[in-house]
């Protein structure tokens, strides 16, 4: 098996990126408290860095997603250096009221009839638009009209909106687009990015995303893709599984890798987590 992933290179920030940093600055004085969305598969890499001078909580969210234990011993560790940071599901509301608890705590409202407002932003994809939804769905008193746009492609949300997400006690939510780092230093961060869907597949491409999936599984020695695809054993890369697939269901490589990718990202593989607890400066 692989022992080297040769990551390419990948830089993507659009302009309406650029616009938007500029747009979340401008707007961050109208707001107490700024909730950074992560992956819970990528904590360490899926961070955007940034520059927000505000009471901050970190929200790795997809926890159903990740290794637990895994982004536990990860988010320890970045508690231990004083950040606010907690595990969700935007999907099952898991430890949304512990949620609200720590924004209680730290950012109670200055009057009740205002509220608390927030802030909420990330790279791509990480689920900011789901975690909106999911408050408002927990909170009484809203129906589903006019819900935060969501999808499994990143860059759904295209500006900065406003949302009221709490009655009791009153919490209004500002959307911001996802936002990727103006340049990704380092090779295996952005395809770990791309893996998780935060970078658009066509940067990248399907194909080596998918290749780079089928190494991560083998380098921890996960191997619920052997049957979950139905294979007899591990195989090393993309063209191996291809030769198995192409002729079982009569497929092209790019609808065998998109498909590959899809399962992998609904968690039909099981659970991962591909940042290192050595990646963190002690
Ligand atoms: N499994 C799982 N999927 C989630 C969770 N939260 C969001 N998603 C999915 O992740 C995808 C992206 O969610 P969005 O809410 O659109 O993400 P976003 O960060 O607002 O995306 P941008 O518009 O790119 O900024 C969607 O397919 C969601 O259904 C979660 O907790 N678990």
């Amino acid at each position: 098996m692989r022992t080297y992933f040769p990551c390419p290179s990948i830089n993507w920030y659009p302009g309406h990126m650029y616009k938007a940093t500029k747009n979340i600055s401008k707007k961050l004085h109208q707001v107490d408290i700024f909730l950074e969305v992560r992956d819970a598969r990528a904590p360490l890499s899926s961070g955007n860095n940034l520059p927000i001078n505000k009471t901050k909580i970190i929200i790795l969210n997809k926890i159903d997603l990740c290794s637990v234990a895994y982004t536990q011993k990860l988010m320890e560790k970045m508690k231990q250096s004083g950040e606010h940071i907690i595990m969700y599901s935007a999907t099952t509301n898991q430890n949304i009221n512990t949620l609200l608890k720590l924004i209680k705590e730290i950012a109670p409202a200055k009057f009740q009839t205002v509220g608390s407002w927030m802030m909420i932003g990330g790279v791509p994809n990480v689920g900011k638009s789901s975690i909106i939804n999911s408050f408002r769905a927990h909170s009484r008193g809203f129906t589903n009209k006019n819900p935060a746009k969501i999808g499994p492609e990143p860059c759904v949300t295209k500006s900065i909106s406003g949302f009221k997400v709490s009655m009791n006690p009153i919490i209004y939510l500002v959307d911001t687009p996802g936002i990727m780092m103006p340049k990704l230093e380092n090779n295996e961060q952005a395809m770990k990015l791309a893996l998780i869907g935060a970078i658009k597949d066509e940067i990248v491409g399907v194909d080596v995303i998918a290749d780079y999936m089928l190494f991560c599984y083998n380098k921890i020695g996960n191997f619920n893709y052997v049957e979950k695809l139905k294979l007899k054993e591990p195989v090393d890369t993309l063209n191996d599984l291809m030769a198995i697939l192409k002729p079982r269901y009569n497929w092209d490589e790019l609808s065998i890798a998109k498909n590959v990718l899809k399962m992998f990202r609904e968690g039909k593989f099981g659970r991962i987590t591909l940042d290192k607890q050595s990646q963190l400066a002690d």
